[in-house]
């Protein structure tokens, strides 16, 4: 039997904080299980907007020290996640943030949204080969929103996960390894329409904020595209104190937070993923509650002991799929 500690998951994601927003309580769970979770972080964030008055300085468009800063705050953010192993893709400033779609950063020297994939996948394939996760969670093609830094990390992630596997590809970076399963981030609509509805009817007269919409969620999904629940709710304080680290870009007042447009939406302590390759552990018509699920362990999972409180007519594994999934935020 493999023991916790064998088990071994990698994150990839485009700047520092997107792994909080969308998978701090999955992570902060496992690592506190005992399985070695590793994240790599595409860029160190330079263009992104700076929330605080007081750091404003920091932007590129001023001292352009924004990057160094936010690597301070991700570490902060790995600290309160209990996640020890984290990576910026071929070292701090390899690549840089490209900044959103259709500014001329993108194109700008260095922009990771710029960069030649295959050599930005032989970069990731050396730590996958280093690491041997039988895990990988990623964004899906569209970066969950149409960053360009996400979609690189999207296509970057993919094509490491290929070439680490081909035993001819690069064999001086280390003996070939095939990940066992790939997921992609998600949120399933009818969780983010209720969601939403809360926020808008209870919430947003009390916050400093707007009320985001959901198409402004990353991953937004059919309920039926969900194959895995990971129920973050004991690791929520974790994930809201990781978000809170990242202070430059997210404000939060929990369930809820903003980003520096002040638009409020749901802070998830229920993490939801699309199983993309590699065996389901699920039983047919179920959903997973388990990344490592079907594969050769057999030990309780980060899952709380109590399955969520759920009313039948929403808990996903009683009812059918169709609009109905598990509940909380
Ligand atoms: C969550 C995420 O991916 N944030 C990115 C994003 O930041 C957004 C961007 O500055 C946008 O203009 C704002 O309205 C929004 O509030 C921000 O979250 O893009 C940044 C630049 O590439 C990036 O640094 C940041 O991490
Ligand atoms: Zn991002």
């Amino acid at each position: 039997m493999t023991e916790l500690a064998d088990r071994r998951l990698l994150l990839v994601h485009a700047h520092p904080d997107d792994e909080s927003i969308n998978n701090g309580a999955t992570m902060a769970a496992y690592a506190a299980q005992g399985v070695h979770v590793a994240l790599v972080t595409c860029t160190l964030g330079e263009e992104g907007e700076v929330i605080p008055p007081a750091l404003a300085h920091l932007a590129a468009e001023h001292e352009n020290t924004l990057g160094a800063h936010r690597a301070d705050e991700l570490a902060a953010a790995m600290k309160e996640l209990g996640v020890t192993d984290h990576r910026f893709l071929g070292g701090p400033g390899r690549f840089r943030d490209s900044g959103m779609m259709g500014v001329e950063q993108n194109h700008r020297a260095g922009a990771f949204w710029s960069a030649d994939v295959d050599e930005a996948a032989a970069l990731l394939v050396e730590v996958i080969r280093e690491l041997r996760p039988q895990v990988l969670v990623m964004y899906d093609p569209d970066g969950g929103y149409g960053h360009p830094d996400h979609i690189q990390a999207h296509r970057v992630a993919m094509r490491a996960a290929d070439l680490a596997a081909d035993a001819g590809f690069r064999p001086e970076l280390g003996p070939a390894h095939e990940i066992a399963k790939i997921y992609w981030n998600r949120v399933p609509r009818s969780v983010g329409e209720r969601l939403f509805a809360e926020l808008n009817e209870h919430a947003v007269a009390g916050l400093p904020w707007a009320a985001a919409v959901l198409d402004d969620v990353p991953g937004v999904v059919d309920d039926d595209r969900i194959t895995t629940v990971i129920d973050g709710r004991p690791q929520v304080a974790r994930k809201a104190a990781a978000m809170r680290a990242h202070a430059t870009q997210i404000a939060v007042e929990e369930p809820w937070f903003a980003l520096s447009n002040d638009l409020a939406q749901p802070l998830f302590d229920t993490e939801y993923y699309e199983l993309v390759r590699g065996p389901s552990g699920a039983a047919p018509g179920e959903r997973e509650h388990d990344l490592f699920a079907g594969l050769p362990f057999d030990r309780p999972q980060p899952h709380s002991e109590t399955d969520p409180e759920t009313d039948p007519e929403t808990d996903p594994e009683t009812a059918p799929d169709t609009d109905s999934t598990t509940e909380e935020r």
